[in-house]
């Protein structure tokens, strides 16, 4: 199954800047382990914002909850899920 998930950053600006990038560091090292599991499809910067727009590829809702949830940053962020199905004009053969 395909979700759509946006991802906003609300880090604390009080949180010591050494806090916050060991946080990031552990999220870039998940976030890369689940794009080479083929979880984590698409991973987008959202242009002058701390916000990615991103495509999951997983096997049900619990699945999703599961990968999200133990995201370093799922404290400090707003998360939007949005799920996807094919569209019958897509010409892609990969996108189901
Ligand atoms: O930077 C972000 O958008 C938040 C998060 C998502 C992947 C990652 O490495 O950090």
């Amino acid at each position: 199954m395909l979700f759509q998930v946006e991802m906003t950053v609300k880090l604390p600006p009080a949180m010591p800047v050494e806090q916050a990038a060991e946080i990031k560091a552990r999220e870039k090292a998940y976030a890369q382990e689940l794009q080479r599991a083929g979880k984590w499809r698409h991973l987008w910067r959202v242009a002058g914002s701390y916000a990615n727009v991103s495509i999951f590829d997983v096997e049900d809702n619990a699945e999703l909850q599961e990968l999200v949830s133990n995201l370093p940053l799922f404290p400090y962020m707003e998360i939007r899920v949005k799920p996807l199905c094919r569209h019958p004009s897509s010409i892609r053969e990969d996108d189901s």
